[in-house]
């Protein structure tokens, strides 16, 4: 069993999700392989060995990112004191794809593959979710889907998560395999 998670994070929220997945899975099933990629260094070749992909992004603008909404949280990163380093680092994944354009790339998969999608969200009354766009993408592309687009809440827009979040990825991970 080979599982792949593959994010988009600006902040390192959804990645910080995205790692608590991969031990929920890790948990779940021991023996199964696990590689948790951010989209940067995840070429769509990644998932050909995949027995399992999950795809997860931050919410922007109540759905995936676009290259303004990433140009968006860069600047907003830059406006901060003391923010240098993660300013850096937003604005590398600004400058690099987004999901949009990763997922046009994406080979359709091979029929039985399991998929599950997330998202980091403010989770606030009709603030939307990046989750739902990105299980439509990957049922586009044949994948099945195992689980209900999942959402994990924010405090504010660049962190931190919400208290048990953590624990709730884990749980999440676990019941994908
Ligand atoms: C430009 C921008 C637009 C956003 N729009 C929304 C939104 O519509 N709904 C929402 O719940 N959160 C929104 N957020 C908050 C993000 O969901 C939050 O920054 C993200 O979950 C953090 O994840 P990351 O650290 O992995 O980037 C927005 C954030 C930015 C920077």
């Amino acid at each position: 069993m080979h599982t792949v998670i593959v994010y988009e994070s600006m902040y390192g929220n959804t990645r910080e999700i995205a790692e608590a997945i991969a031990e929920g899975v890790h948990q779940a099933d021991p023996s199964a392989s696990v590689d948790c990629l951010p989209l940067t260094e995840a070429g769509t070749d990644v998932t050909r060995t995949a027995d399992l992909l999950v795809v997860g992004g931050p919410t922007h603008m109540r759905g995936m990112s676009s290259g303004l909404s990433r140009r968006m949280a860069a600047a907003a990163e830059r406006r901060k004191e003391g923010h240098e380093d993660a300013a850096k680092e937003a604005q590398e994944t600004a400058e690099g794809l987004g999901l949009r354009s990763w997922f046009q790339d994406l080979p359709r998969t091979k029929p039985g593959t399991h998929a599950a999608a997330f998202d980091t969200r403010a989770g606030t009354p009709h603030a939307g979710g990046a989750a739902r766009g990105i299980a439509n993408r990957l049922s586009g592309h044949s994948y099945d889907l195992v689980a209900e687009p999942e959402g994990f809440i924010v405090e504010d827009s660049d962190g931190p998560l919400r208290t048990g979040e953590l624990d709730r990825a884990r749980a999440w991970g676990a019941h994908l395999v």
